[in-house]
Order: C-alpha cells, then structure tokens, then sequence
C-alpha cells in the first residue's frame, strides 16, 4: 500500500489509506482551511482503491492541480493541489512516506510522481487533527486550522478570522492576490485618477481623470477624500457625498472604479477585478402580497469565475424573478447575492457597474445604426471627463470583440435576431461588467443562432467573466459550466453538471422532465433535490449557511451619476432626436397630421372668417367657435399623440439605463425638450394653415395688432400641455397597446369640455370638473382674442357671458397659466409613475 503525506501550513501528515479526509471550512472535517475561498465542504482525499484521489464537491472556487480546475486528480509525490485558487489558494503538497510509492500513471489525469525522498513524515491519525503532536501554535487540541494566505503582507499577522461562511466583514477581496502595492509616506497626498499625473494611476474608463486622494497625516490618520468624481468613491461599498471625506483603518476598502484598495502599514494595495470573480446567491426568497405568496423559495448555488449557467424550467417557476433578485433589479425579501464574497444588496451602488443585464428586449434604438447606438449609450455610461476618442475606442474594441465591426453602420434593425442580440450584449459589455445575466437571450432564434448566441456567451465566460442565462431553449445547455432547474413553486429542482442533470431527473430528455413538472406540479421537487448526492456536491455548503435573519431594506435613492444632468439631457436629446429623424415614417405623419387638421378646419364655412359678424346681427359669429373648436380638438390630438408611446416603448431601455445612473428627471426633460419642439411646430403648421385664409379678429388683448400670433401661442402652449398628458399616459400604462384607447378617450373628453358645444361655467361640478382640460383654458384662451362672448351672445336670451372668454389680456393670461400649471402637475405626475418603470433598488 503507497503511502502518502500530506504538507499543508508547514505540517505533514501520513494519510491512512483506510479513511478519507475531508477538506473545507466545515469545523467537523478533517482538515480546516480558514479561507473564504475554500468552500465549507469542498474536497476530499481518500485511497481510490488503486492511487489516492482527491475529489471535488462542487465546491464554489474550485480544485486546481497545475493550474487546471480538477474535479477528481490522481495524488502521488510530488502532486500540488491548491484549493480555491490555482495561485495562492491553500496550498497542499503530497510527497512519499516511508514505503515507496508505487506510481500510478493514467493517461488522462496524470500526475507529478517522483521524488519519494526519505521524509520525516508523522503517523496519519484516525482523525488527523486529534492526535497531532501538540504544536506551539494557537490551534493546539483544534482542528488544524489553516491560515489564510496572509493576504495583506503583515509579517506576523493574524490572518483576517472570517466566520465561517459568512461573507468577509469589510466586504473587500481579502484573500485575492493584491493586484499591486503603493507605497506612501507619512504626510504625504496620494491622487488617484485615471490621468497619468496621479500618483497612484487607474487606467480605468469608469474612473475620473483626478478622482480621489488619499492623506497620510501627520498625526496618524489615513484619509480619502472624493474630488468630485463622476462615478463616486466608496469605502466599504456605501459611497462617499461626492468632495466627502472619510477616515480610514485598517480594514475598510476603497472601491474605485474596479478597484479596491486597502491600507496595510504603509501601503496602499490595490485589488483589480478583472472580471474572475465568483458569485453565489444564498437561500433567496422572495415574497409578494404582504408575505402571503412565495414566488422564489429558497434558491442557493454558487459559481466559482469563468463560469456559464444556464437556468431553466417550465413557465412561471421563478426564472425571471431569480433573475431579478440577483442583479439587485428587485432584491429578494429574504436572502443574499454576494460578488467576490461581497453583498451585492448592501454594495449595490457600487458594484452595479460591473453587471451587465441583457434583457430579453433590445435596450438599443434599433432604428440607430449600431455604432452610432453605441456611441451615444457610452456617453450616457462613462464619466463626464472620459474624452471622445477614449469612448469612441472603446466602442471600437467591443464591435471588434463581438465581430460587429462589418456591420457597424447598418440599422439595428436590419440585422438578424443573434446579430442584434450581439448588439445588446457589445452595449453591456462597453464598462466591463465582470457579471452578465442575459433573459431568454434565445427565444425567437432558430437553432442555428441560439448555439451562435450560446457559444457566444461560452466564450464571453471563458475570457474572464460569469455569465448566466435564463433560456427556454435545451439543445445547447451542454455548453454550460452548471445548469439551475427551477421548479414549480420557485424552487431548485437541480443545480449541477449539465451532462447529468437528465440522468437525475431519471429521463432521456428535457421535453420529459418539463412534462413532469406539469404532470406532477405538487409533488417536492425541491425536497428531492435537497435529499440528493448532486446537492451535497454543488449545493449543501453554501445552505449550511443561515439565512439573513432581517429582510432587505431598501437603501434610498442612489444618487452618483457618471455625467451631469445637463450633460445627460443633451445626450438624450440628442439621441432622441436622431431616432426621430431617422424613423421617416414617424416624421412624415407628425408634418401630415396639422397640415390634415388645418385643411379639414377649412371646410368648415365661415364667412366673417374669426372676426365680428355682421352689424346687423349683433356682430355674432357662431361659425368662429366651431373653427377654433376643430383647432383645439386637433392640437389636443396631435399633442398626446407624439407622446402617447415614448415611454412605455423605451421601458426596458429606461430601466436599464436607470440602473446604469441615468437621472429620471433628465431623461423626462430630453422628452419635453423634444417633443416639445415637435409640438410647437405641429402648432405653428396647424396655424398657418387654418388661420392664414380666415379674416382676423380686429385686434388682440396682449399682442393687439397681431391676434392670429396671440392664438397661435394659445394652440403651441395647449399642444405642449397636451403631449405632457400623452406623456401621463405612455408613464401609466403597461402595455403599448393600451395607449391607443385612452388617446381617443382623453381626445373626446376634451373636445365635450372645451365649452363650445354647451355651456360649461355656472354649472356646479361641470364647470370644475372642466378645468381639469386643457381644451377649456385653450379655447377660453383663443376665446378671448376673437371676443367669443360677443361672437357667441345668444340674440334671445340674456347674455350670460363666459368669464374666461372676456376680451381682456388677464383673461388670456390667466388662461395660458392654467395651460402651464396643468402641464407642470402632468410633469409631477410622469415623474411619479416613471418610478414604477425602474428597477426597485433605484426608487427613492
Ligand atoms: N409581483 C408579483 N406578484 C404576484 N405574483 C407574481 C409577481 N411577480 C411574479 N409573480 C408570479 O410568480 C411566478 C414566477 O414568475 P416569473 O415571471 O419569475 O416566472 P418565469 O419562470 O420567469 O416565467 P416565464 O418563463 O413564463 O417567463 C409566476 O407565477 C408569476 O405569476
């Protein structure tokens, strides 16, 4: 029988063949590694009947044996395994005992025999650690313990004690190989920026030219303080007021951009992510109706960096949901996420730029061609001082990552369904998001695109980052490293393996499983699951964690923003306006629509035209109130109808950039800007054409020589108030086809209120209830300019004359204001409903 030592921490061990040893965080095992890398169960080491072996159970980092992650690897002298990491994860070397050792090549996993050096080797103990020569250490009559790998350098340090499975308490990267140490001196200012005259450099697009400095003081304070950057400055993940400032010790972290940096004795390390983070969630639950309905029950899993997850399962079993609550979009009620070991909740502002989110809707104008399209979303993305030509390249490297660059100028819209989902993942991918979730990136695709799109994301994980993917589709899941069942009720009914995931469930194909599901929707999938071999392998030691006892709270509105609200509303608009202009069939039914109106208010026949009738019959003229009537009944139309479908159809693009920083009220303001300007032209069409021909009344009350101007401004005013109620409806709605229906609704409420078809003051309620609509003050407005009260005085009755059609410039005064105020709670109220468009961590 070999024998075979096992070397960890400067200790050695003879292992006994007719045991295993279990390896992992878990205090009962046999060998406990203190690293928050190491899984709680994560490998074990047993004689395989004819070498040793060590086994992978799935933990979340992984086994590496030269460099390669290993589920199961041959051990002979001489072998390294390291746990967690290939680099600096624990280290365990294996070397001969006393007996020589018969090596035991394979072909498939060879390993590193040799040496087989006379050792001076201890006697493997039943249990290893109980029967271990008393060493000088703080672990004597404990489980050997294992230090972490003195990650910050400090000679003689105790290793940063976490508890287990607990994420670490400052929430940095504490065992990550730092990426690079900066020395600084006791009194002396550290910048750190992007711009290479700092000190400490980040070439980091999402880090500002002069972004932060760091103070050693005299008196032994350490310092950082934000100079002002547009992507913000976190210690600890909570982000500094923006020109804040913070005391530092020795175990808070700064984040900046990708970086984390930390202060021990007197250097600054720095923690890049690039990317090969791991990621796990941790019993998320997540319930509506006040508690009374579960919708995601209990999800754990977890993934070691360089990963592709897919999830699957029937319809309605909580994928989109889990989704959800693992991009912080709606955080679980119960539960947490953590990224590199850090809670995504809590450090949401923080780490939200380094996620990337493909929603199953293109987030891009797809009338834009694409590398217009990407140009403008990095404007929005990248910090105020990142230069043209910086963004402009990395938009070029990202088309030329995803091969896009052939088709960079043609229309989103042109391309193929895989080719635009290429877009919406090369738009994501433009800040480096280490995470990437895609839904249903698939649905639609014929199967030759859905393996291009899957290879894709294959290959997006293999270069550095973790990917999952919510997919209905089956046929390429064998390109993923883990695949997630969910099951009916929002439970796991499998995480592991993908080859072996048919195998669990007992069937020959996935149609079978889904048909199981349906068939037997009661029955405890998620208990089968948990009393599986396959959890314990991928699963039980991230559940053998206890759940976050508190509910998420909801940490207020996140208020750091890469660019300034100007900024923000100008490339809004910008990009506004370019989708307009390049949508021609919107264009030529925004001018077609007064030029109609305006033609169809002509054939109403009025022979004084809007001026006094004739002397002889009281200079009444009833014909005015109908052609002002169509007017404003046209302008109310064609105002609410620009923007009746803004913002529900951009509703995922909005979301999205929400997340990403974009300012609410900014993005409302690049509607109104444009819109606006839309609108008034509208108005001035519908003018020109149904005034010019008309005789004018005499004289105006404001502008008394030009009274087709001053009911020109009523009509534009009324068009912008109106298209800020088409703007409250596109807010309201939840689907596109709903607008159309409370467009009519709303245009011929308006049209009975305007006051012209019956009379409207003096009577309790009606009269109130009227200055609800835009049409009333409008007509009222128009009213005043051509005298309706007189044009309109019954020449039978006493005159009981409209008070808000007095020809006075008061009264058109007052009712321009009300068109204005109208517009403004319009505003309020798009505002408000915005909210609910917007991922529920964003709301404030
Ligand atoms: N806010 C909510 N209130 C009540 N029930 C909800 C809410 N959101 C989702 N649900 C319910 O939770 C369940 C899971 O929904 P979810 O959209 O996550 O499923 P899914 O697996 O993504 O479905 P599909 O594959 O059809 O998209 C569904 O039954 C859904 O009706």
């Amino acid at each position: 029988m070999p024998e075979l030592v096992l070397e960890l921490n400067g200790q050695s061990w003879t292992l006994d063949p007719t045991r295993s040893y279990s390896l992992g965080r878990d205090p009962q095992g046999d060998f406990v590694l203190q690293d928050s890398r190491v899984s709680w169960r994560h490998a074990t080491v047993r004689w395989g009947g004819q070498s040793w072996v060590v086994e992978d159970h799935g933990s979340t980092n992984g086994t590496y044996a030269q460099g390669q992650r290993v589920q199961q690897q041959l051990l002979g002298p001489g072998t390294v395994i390291h746990l967690g990491n290939a680099t600096d994860g624990p280290r365990l070397s294996f070397t001969g005992g006393a007996e020589p050792y018969q090596s035991q090549q394979t072909a498939a996993m060879p390993y590193q025999s040799g040496q087989g050096a006379a050792y001076q080797s201890q006697q493997a103990p039943a249990a290893p650690y109980q029967s271990q020569q008393a060493p000088a250490t703080p672990y004597q009559q404990q489980p050997p313990q294992i230090p972490a790998t003195t990650p910050y350098g400090q000679p003689g340090g105790p290793p940063p004690q976490q508890p287990a499975g607990a994420p670490p308490a400052d929430g940095g990267q504490p065992n990550n190989g730092a990426t690079s140490l900066h020395q600084f001196a006791v009194g002396q200012v550290t910048r750190i920026g992007r711009a290479l005259e700092n000190e400490l450099v980040v070439p980091d697009l999402q880090v500002s030219r002069l972004h932060a400095e760091f103070q050693a003081h005299s008196d032994g304070r350490f310092e950082i303080h934000d100079m002002g950057s547009h992507n913000g400055t976190y210690v600890n993940g909570q982000q500094l007021p923006k020109n804040g400032r913070a005391n530092l010790g020795p175990n808070d972290t700064v984040g900046i951009g990708h970086s984390t940096f930390r202060l021990v004795g007197n250097q600054l390390q720095e923690f890049v992510d690039t990317g090969e983070v791991s990621f796990s969630a941790r019993h998320l639950t997540v319930q509506v109706n006040n508690g009374q309905t579960t919708i995601l029950n209990d999800v754990s899993f977890g993934v070691p960096e360089k990963s592709l997850i897919g999830v699957i399962g029937p319809s309605g079993s909580g994928k989109s949901t889990l989704l959800r609550a693992l991009t912080g979009y709606r955080p679980a009620t119960y539960g947490e996420v953590l990224y590199d070991h850090r809670n995504l909740y809590t450090h949401f502002a923080e780490l939200r730029h380094r996620i990337g989110l493909v929603p199953q809707d293109d987030i891009l104008h797809t009338a834009l061609p694409i590398r217009q399209a990407l140009r403008l979303a990095a404007q929005l993305r990248f910090p105020g001082d990142v230069a043209v030509a910086e963004r402009n390249n990395r938009v070029e490297e990202v088309l030329a990552e995803l091969k896009l660059l052939p088709h960079a100028d043609k229309r989103i819209s042109s391309l193929s369904g895989g080719q635009r989902k290429r877009v919406s993942v090369a738009l994501e991918l433009l800040t480096k998001p280490s995470l990437i979730f895609l839904d249903e990136p698939t649905s639609g695709l014929d199967p030759g695109m859905d393996r291009d799109v899957m290879q894709l994301l294959r290959g997006l994980a293999d270069d550095g980052r973790t990917v999952l993917v919510v997919t209905h589709s089956v046929a390429e899941l064998g390109l993923c490293d883990r695949v997630l069942v969910m099951a009916p009720g929002g439970g796991v009914a499998y995480f592991g393996a993908p080859d072996e995931a048919l195998n669990f469930f007992g069937y020959d194909n996935w149609a079978d499983v889904f048909s199981a599901f349906e068939n037997y929707r009661d029955y405890d999938w998620m208990g089968r699951w948990r009393g599986s071999q396959h959890y314990q392998m991928y699963a039980a030691d991230l559940d053998a964690v206890q759940p976050q006892a508190a509910p998420y709270q909801p940490m207020g509105v996140i208020q750091q923003k890469a660019q300034t609200w100007g900024s923000q509303v100008l490339t809004l608009m910008r990009r506004y306006a370019a989708v307009i202009l390049a949508d021609k069939g919107f264009l030529g039914l925004t001018v077609a629509l007064p030029v109609i109106l305006g033609l169809v208010s002509l054939a109403i026949p009025a022979d004084s035209g809007l001026g006094y009738g004739p002397p002889e019959n009281g200079l009444r003229n009833g014909d005015a109130s109908i052609v002002l009537l169509v007017l404003v009944v046209g302008m109310c139309f064609s105002g609410a109808a620009n923007a009746v479908r803004e913002l529900i159809k951009e509703r995922v693009i909005y979301e999205r950039e929400r997340a990403v920083g974009l300012s609410r009220s900014a993005y409302l303001m690049s509607k109104v800007f444009v819109l606006g300007i839309v609108t008034v032209l509208q108005g001035a069409i519908l003018c020109v054409i149904g005034l010019a021909p008309r005789e004018m009344p005499e004289e105006g009350v404001l502008f008394t020589s030009s009274p087709a101007v001053e009911m020109s401004l009523v009509i534009m005013v009324l068009g912008c108030t109106s298209m800020m109620i088409g703007l409250v409806i596109s807010a309201l709605v939840r689907t596109s086809e709903m607008t159309m229906p409370l467009l009519v609704m709303i245009s011929v409420v308006q049209l009975v209120f305007t006051g012209a078809l019956f009379q409207v003051h003096g009577t309790l309620g009606v009269e109130q209830l009227a200055w609800l609509m835009p049409s009333r003050w409008a007509l009222a407005g128009a009213g005043t300019t051509v005298d309706l009260n007189t044009l309109t005085a019954s020449p039978t009755e006493e005159p009981d004359p409209d008070p808000l059609w007095k020809h006075e410039a008061g009264f058109w005064l007052l009712d321009v204001t009300a068109l204005l105020v109208l517009a403004v709670i319009c505003g309020f109220l798009v505002m408000k409903f915005l909210r609910r468009h917007e991922p529920e961590v964003m709301r404030a």
